[in-house]
């Protein structure tokens, strides 16, 4: 069985057919839905937003992860967790107040995951990552699907690696962005837990047998790549 979890990005998905996408994670062996909401501030892009997290909530059979683009985003945290999202996570970049954002996540109920741009030193999360379910390692810039992977992340994964050691945190270290079979393993072994993947997913002939190929992957954590 595999340590590790893939998350398909729906952003990639076929948004005609959004109920293939959705039967797809579910009967696959994917583990969460990863679901990207954009502003066209933080971001810019613009996506989608609570009510279609909803709409893909109600037909989810997984834990439905949901990575906020936006900024300020405090002032929504209440109704993403009502849409139906598991676990939520905002950028440090967008927060003023960091700290009372993450408390604001897990008082609705959900997980807490805080994010970080191929920019903001992992330090920007000393003070929050005793309260973090998740942290985020952008290894793109955030706002399109289909980029290409920054391999400066590589060594920023070791170093979150070692904060959440540190500090005694049960954070796990998702990876989001240019994610696919050509470099899984390695941020595995620098230290990621969850694999987030959109276009290697989605993009592919047999999006299925991806996420198992993804899933298969046997990495050894403690390797220094
Ligand atoms: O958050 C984002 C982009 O900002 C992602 O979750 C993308 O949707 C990942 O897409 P790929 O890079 O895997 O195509
Ligand atoms: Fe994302």
């Amino acid at each position: 069985m595999s340590s590790h979890l893939v998350a398909p990005s729906l952003l990639a998905a076929d948004f005609r057919h959004l109920d293939r996408a959705i039967d797809l994670v579910n009967t696959s062996e994917a583990d969460w839905f990863h679901l990207d909401v954009m502003d066209g501030r933080f971001v810019p892009n613009i996506s989608f937003g609570q009510f279609i997290i909803e709409q893909i909530a109600q037909g989810a059979e997984k834990y439905v992860d949901v990575h906020l683009m936006i900024e300020d985003p405090g002032r929504y945290i209440e109704s993403f967790a009502r849409a139906g999202a598991n676990g939520i996570t905002v950028h440090a970049e967008a927060c003023t107040h960091l700290h009372r954002v993450v408390q604001q996540i897990k008082e609705s109920g959900a997980k807490a995951g805080v994010a970080l741009n191929p920019h903001t030193p992992v330090s920007h999360l000393e003070n929050v990552i005793e309260d973090l379910d998740t942290v985020l390692i952008m290894t793109v810039n955030p706002g399109f699907g289909g980029q290409k992977f920054i391999y400066q992340s590589i060594p920023k994964l070791r170093q979150t690696r070692d904060l959440i050691t540190v500090h005694n945190s049960r954070a796990v270290i998702e990876v989001d962005g240019g994610i696919g079979l050509q470099n899984a393993q390695k941020v595995l072994e620098a230290g990621a837990r969850v694999l987030v993947a959109g276009s290697a997913v989605f993009g592919a002939d047999d999006p299925a047998a991806v996420i198992s190929q993804l899933k298969a992957i046997d990495a050894n954590p403690v390797a220094y790549v």
